[in-house]
């Protein structure tokens, strides 16, 4: 396999990636060993064109008429995604979508490990969600330095996240994963992503409402 960086790789295509690897995992779970471009397009509603030249990337070349192998490509895109090795984080605001994310086991597959909570709340610490540890804010700083871990899951309310930020970033964290509903002032060594859900819903609404709106008007009549 030929060396590929992600630093060339679009994030749009990046966005990609995560939908791309689910389909090779399902066609993995049923003995499925190669696929083309086309079929993952036809899955994903995507564009084969598109899908081609987001796989290109990865430098693993597919065959005609067989496809590429799913091993490798799943393989290609985890390393591109750097999620073989998952990153330790913590996981600052232990409220309501905080434990949600704390139950959630899937993140190590997706390169990412919450080792630990942190929440300002006293009633909260020392105690376990989903079996990852509660502890106050002040140990912040000497836990990220101890355990070199980088990055933090931010899930406190909007008045609260930069003044968490601020603390996260003085602490060495350097990348932030934001589910606080603000933007947040950064240095230019440190990298915030922010995550909307209503992104999502929005979307589902228009097209709900669009679907809607045509059934209620009926078929077209004939000419
Ligand atoms: N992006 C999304 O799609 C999405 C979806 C749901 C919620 N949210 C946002 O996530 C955040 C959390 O929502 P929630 O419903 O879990 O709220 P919540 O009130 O249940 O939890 C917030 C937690 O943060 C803690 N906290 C407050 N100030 C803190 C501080 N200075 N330092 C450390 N911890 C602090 C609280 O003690 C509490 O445990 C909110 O900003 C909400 O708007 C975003």
């Amino acid at each position: 396999m030929e060396d590929a960086s992600i630093q060339s790789v679009p994030y749009p295509t990046i966005k990609r990636y995560p939908a791309y690897l689910q389909v090779l995992k399902e066609l993995k779970s049923t003995g499925i060993t190669t696929v083309s471009a086309r079929d993952i397009a036809e899955r994903l509603g995507l564009n084969q064109v598109q899908v081609r030249k987001d796989l290109g990337y990865s430098a693993i070349i597919g065959r005609p008429k067989v496809g590429y192998d799913i091993e490798q490509l799943t393989s290609a895109l985890h390393q591109l995604l750097g999620w073989q090795d998952p990153k330790e984080a913590f996981l600052i605001g232990a409220g309501a979508l905080g434990s949600a994310l704390l139950g959630y086991r899937g993140f190590q597959e997706y390169g990412l490990d919450i080792v630990a909570a942190f929440d300002l709340d006293p009633s909260k610490h020392n105690t376990a969600i989903h079996g990852k540890k509660v502890f106050p804010m002040e140990r912040v700083p000497e836990l990220a330095k101890r355990m070199g871990v980088l990055i933090a899951v931010l899930t406190v309310p909007e008045s609260a996240a930069q003044e968490c930020a601020d603390l996260l970033i003085q602490a060495g964290i350097r990348g932030i994963w934001s589910f606080s509903p603000c933007k947040i002032e950064v240095p230019d060594n440190v990298v915030v992503q922010r995550e909307e859900l209503s992104a999502g819903l929005a979307v589902l609404s228009v097209r709900l409402s669009e679907m809607l709106k045509h059934e209620n008007n009926g078929p077209s009549a004939p000419v």
